[in-house]
């Protein structure tokens, strides 16, 4: 009997056909998890799983008694029971090192579409509300010479930091739990106290993963500390912000805008409340998904997946106590 591998929402699923004549691969797409009667069977079999977002927390492992390794298809892992997949020796990866630049022009692209207004206007125009000349009520703010405060300066921050310094002129202010020097020396990056940050920045962009320690890190007192001019840019994970009180900030004009990729619930719901804000722009997650990356990420999750069921040492291991 073949071995069995799953794959969850994994969008190129070709990248596993040379693997077919060595494993049973079974393909699941928008299902529930937790529900779903045949990929709660497969789980029974399954020694691999690859894909995004899948939530692997101790009830899937129970009912997964061969799994060796879960090759996540993203770079952040949250949906990752790490320490005890650990316990039970299930090898845990992800896919980091090819999708930061695209995801750094993405959070960059959602900063500068909040500055410049720019759905808000490309509406204005399709819309038939461009009559005569511009007049202030259209107007934006600018992005070049000002301040950006990145809140977790790592791979992606470094290059949203890379950004705003080389593109764009602006003062890059960061705060970490540790200091970052190379972003101190490439991008003239200045360690701040993450209030101090909050106090300083025009634009406050946060790209911490989402750990227990960032979970609602942004919250009532912080969107307080902020310029009443700034936007707020979330590019992590949703619940690393409380989103009420983002909503309460927009709603007393406590802060400028903001520019969400990432919600607490993806997808999120068309009646969303922080939907209704012009001055909020939204984007479905987008930070990795051009075809060229995404592509990429899939090629080196697969690679991980079958280093992890043959014996070798994925490149991309979380947990590698796994292994000891
Ligand atoms: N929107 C999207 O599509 C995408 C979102 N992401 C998200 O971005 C996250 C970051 O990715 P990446 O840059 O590769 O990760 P890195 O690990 O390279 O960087 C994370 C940074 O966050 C800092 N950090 C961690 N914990 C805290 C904390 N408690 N307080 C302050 N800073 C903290 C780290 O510094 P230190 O340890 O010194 O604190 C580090 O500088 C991912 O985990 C993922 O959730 C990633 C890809 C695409
Ligand atoms: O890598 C991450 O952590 C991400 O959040 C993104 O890469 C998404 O997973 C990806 O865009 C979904 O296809």
């Amino acid at each position: 009997m073949k071995r069995k591998i799953l794959a969850y929402n994994f969008e190129f699923s070709e990248t596993l056909d040379h693997l077919r004549d060595r494993f049973d691969v079974e393909i699941f797409e928008k299902i529930n998890p937790k529900t779903n009667p045949a990929f709660l069977q497969a789980l029974k079999q399954a020694e691999g799983i690859v894909g995004l977002a899948l939530p692997v927390d101790k009830e899937l492992l129970d009912c997964a008694p061969n799994l060796k390794i879960v090759s996540n298809n993203s770079t952040g892992y949250n949906n990752l029971a790490i320490a005890e997949m650990t316990k039970r020796g299930v090898m845990g990866t992800n896919t980091p090192g090819v999708l930061e630049d695209t995801t750094a022009d993405a959070i960059f692209g959602i900063l500068l579409a909040a500055a410049r207004r720019i759905p808000e206007l490309d509406h204005f125009v399709k819309a038939g509300h461009w009559k005569q000349h511009l007049t202030r009520n259209e107007y934006a703010i600018d992005v070049h010479h000002k301040t950006l405060g990145i809140i977790g300066m790592g791979k992606i921050g470094s290059l949203i930091a890379k950004r705003g310094h080389l593109g764009f002129d602006m003062k890059i202010l960061y705060h970490n739990r540790t200091r970052n020097l190379e972003a101190e020396k490439k991008y003239n990056a200045v360690y701040a106290e993450l209030d101090s940050l909050l106090m300083e920045a025009d634009f406050v962009c946060l790209m911490t993963p989402l750990t227990p320690e960032t979970e609602n890190l942004i919250g009532e007192g912080e969107f307080k500390l902020m310029k009443k001019s700034a936007i707020f840019v979330n590019g992590s994970r949703g619940k690393t912000v409380d989103e009420k009180a983002l909503i309460e900030a927009l709603k007393r004009k406590e802060i400028h805008g903001a520019a969400l990729d990432v919600f607490q619930s993806e997808p999120v719901k068309a009646d969303h409340p922080l939907l209704q804000y012009p001055n909020v722009v939204t984007t479905p997650h987008i930070g990795s998904s051009t075809h060229e990356t995404e592509y990429k990420m899939a090629k080196l999750a697969v690679e991980n997946l079958l280093a992890g069921l043959t014996g070798k040492r994925p490149k991309n291991l979380i947990n590698p106590e796994v292994l000891e």
